[in-house]
């Protein structure tokens, strides 16, 4: 499987925290991959160490076996929106089309052009007055106007309306399927992103708790209710990420390592939505595994 985007130990730390911390994970070509974690886990840090805005202090990171800090021939290939969708607020939307052609070798202005007239962006006003969402959807023209191999998204749709939202997800599916490019983008919507990714990857306290692809990560997570659980070990059980008790009940999110049959516990599918809120709520596993009398 060819992988677009490896990190292995990657760190990044600002004087003396880490924003990123330990970060091992892989992306492989084609997927559409949701990057979620709560505010200040260190989404738009990983997405700058692979654009090779900042510089690993701890670590490596490599998109298509290349880094890209040292090796900035690699950025043809690589589109990347940041979080404040900056484009220069002089020029206007048609301008900015025109430099994107001059400054980079494979360039679809018909695209760009498209998709600003089918959205209603006035084309020869300054940007800077823009709407915030009309802009982050000019951001977003030039970004796919460059037909990048990777297309790396800083929470994308924050400004979109929802109708622009839905639109935007969508159009962004098509292009991504028919170019085969892979995309990786960071969002709080954890539901439009059940709806189009099929890769995701959760930071919580700087860490990467899970990475992989939609459906192992499913399958591979249960829901069980039973007798209130002491700690003992269950049989198909890896690890417990979220525990629930009433006096008598337990209800715990579990990563499974095999079936669980165990007549006491009714097993329950989970959403990805449900398990990614689990592993966001446990963000300090050890202390909330002490806390919980579980197993860490
Ligand atoms: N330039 C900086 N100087 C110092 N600390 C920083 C800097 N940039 C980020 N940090 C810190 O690094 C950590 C990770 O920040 P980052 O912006 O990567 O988080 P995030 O997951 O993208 O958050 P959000 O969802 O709020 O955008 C935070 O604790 C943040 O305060």
């Amino acid at each position: 499987m060819d992988m677009v985007l490896e990190t292995d130990q990657l760190g990044k730390r600002y004087g003396g925290n880490w924003a990123l911390r330990d970060c091992s994970l892989h992306l492989p070509a084609g997927r559409v991959a949701a990057l979620v974690g709560p505010n200040g886990a260190g989404k738009s840090t990983l997405l700058h160490l692979a654009v090779g805005l900042l510089r690993p202090d701890a670590g490596t990171v490599r998109i298509f076996g290349e880094s890209p800090y040292a090796n900035t021939s690699i950025l043809a290939d690589i589109g990347f929106v940041a979080q404040d969708t900056p484009v220069y607020r002089d020029f206007s939307a048609t301008e900015l089309v025109t430099m994107g052609g001059k400054l980079n070798e494979r360039w679809d202005a018909t695209l760009a052009r498209t998709r600003l007239a089918q959205l209603g962006i006035p084309p020869d006003k300054p940007v800077g007055r823009l709407s915030g969402g009309q802009r982050a959807q000019v951001a977003l023209a030039l970004a796919l106007a460059k037909r990048p191999r990777l297309l790396l998204l800083d929470e994308p749709v924050a400004s979109l309306d929802p109708l622009a939202r839905r639109e935007f997800l969508q159009s962004l599916m098509g292009s991504v399927a028919e170019a085969g490019t892979t995309v990786l983008l960071s969002s709080h919507l954890l539901a439009d992103l059940e709806r189009v990714c099929d890769h995701v990857i959760v930071l919580s306290t700087a860490r990467a708790r899970l990475s992989g692809s939609v459906d192992e990560i499913v399958d591979g997570h249960r829901q069980l209710v039973g007798p209130r659980h002491g700690g003992e070990p269950i049989r198909g059980v890896a690890e417990i990420v979220r525990a629930s008790h009433t006096d008598r009940q337990s209800t715990l999110l579990v990563r499974t390592n095999g079936s669980i049959n165990d007549p006491a516990w009714t097993v329950h599918e989970v959403t990805l939505e449900d398990l990614i809120l689990a592993y966001l709520a446990d963000g300090d596993t050890n202390t909330n595994h002490e806390a919980w009398g579980v197993p860490a």
